[in-house]
């Protein structure tokens, strides 16, 4: 038991879980993804330098990463603002913002937007994947991570007293190098102290989710508390799913929005439809995992809000959510999928 037990921490200080509402549990309101930059083809030069027109809107959905304005959400406050409360209005409560060191965390706004929109934002600690690790974050051991973790939830991160609510998303990429799994263990460590929610970004390999559970059991991590995100772009075949799911993280569809014909990242994968997605959700239903789903956008490219023509963060409350109920997923379903699962996951033991 600590301070924090039975609570969740918001940026604006501890909140009972009950207050939460309709959760997203994977979401970016200001950050960087320069880190992702991937140069456009030499043909689409000028288009990438001037992207948000109406007549270039189909290019930049099927290439995000290849402008490097669009990977600058952290611009786009007074959007975000009108997002959240377009986002209340929809019914949503909370959001989770699990940016990390390494993608430009900026709590300060966090706490101003949460303020001026009423909606719950938890944020994120730890790190994000290897190639935005610092040379002096390579060199930390993890009794050194594990202590900024345990402080950036306990006293406030980034020099700030505003304290993080869940540790992550703590990136790795494939193969998992050796600083992130110095950063996984300090989350497993982190975690065992502050019984608190986990939230993991894995590598682009259908081995990947398991390896990194592997990694987190090994050290004393709570599985149970562990969200393991992106399965959307990372596990396919149903048989490996179920060989995943029965290891008992939260299972997160995040990436609702995104469509794209050609994922730079990772060329063999084929990015799923929205209703692929739904189609994924109410088979993990089917076979039982109703208490283990989360669903979230992983907004995280300009593109993707409603000022540049995207579908912002109201996108699964007003679309998907419908979409859901008519291939068979029950409104009770629904429910814990977006209020009942995040508040059991994000409550601190
Ligand atoms: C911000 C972030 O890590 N988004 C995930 C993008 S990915 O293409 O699903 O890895």
């Amino acid at each position: 038991m600590t301070a924090l037990s039975g609570k969740v921490q918001t940026v604006l200080g501890l909140v009972d879980p009950d207050q939460l509402g309709r959760t997203m549990t994977h979401e970016h309101l200001t950050m960087s993804f320069e880190c992702s930059y991937v140069s456009p083809p030499p043909a689409d030069e000028a288009v990438a330098e001037n992207p948000f027109q109406l007549q270039h809107m189909h290019w930049l959905k099927q290439n995000p990463y290849s402008c490097r304005e669009n990977l600058f959400l952290q611009q786009e406050v007074s959007a975000l603002r009108d997002e959240l409360l377009a986002y209340k209005k929809a019914g949503g409560g909370t959001i989770v913002e699990n940016t990390t060191t390494g993608i430009d965390r900026d709590l300060p706004t966090l706490r101003q937007l949460a303020k001026d929109t009423g909606v719950h934002i938890v944020a994120g600690a730890g790190f994000y994947v290897d190639s935005t690790h610092t040379v002096a974050t390579k060199k930390m051991s993890v009794e050194k991570l594990t202590d900024i973790i345990v402080s950036e939830v306990l006293h406030g991160a980034d020099g700030t007293d505003i304290r993080c609510g869940v540790i992550g998303e703590i990136g790795t990429g494939w193969p998992i190098t050796e600083s992130e799994t110095k950063v996984l263990r300090a989350t497993a460590y982190a975690q065992a102290q502050l019984g608190c929610p986990i939230i993991i970004h894995p590598g682009r390999n259908t081995a990947a989710p398991a390896e990194v559970v592997r990694i987190l059991q090994e050290t004393g991590g709570d599985i149970s508390k562990t969200v393991m995100s992106h399965l959307d772009r990372t596990i396919f075949d149903e048989e490996e799913l179920l060989e995943f799911a029965s290891l008992g993280s939260y299972l997160e569809y995040d990436l609702f929005g995104t469509e794209m014909l050609n994922y730079p990242f990772n060329l063999d994968v084929d990015m799923p439809s929205d209703s692929q997605r739904v189609k994924a959700l109410a088979f993990l239903v089917k076979e039982g995992y109703e208490d283990r789903l989360l669903v979230a956008h992983d907004i995280h490219t300009k593109h993707r809000l409603t000022k540049f023509g995207g579908h912002g963060y109201s996108h699964i409350l007003k679309n998907i959510v419908p979409k859901m109920l008519s291939r068979g997923i029950s409104q009770h379903q629904v429910d814990k999928i977006l209020i009942d699962n995040p508040k059991r996951w994000l409550t601190f033991k």
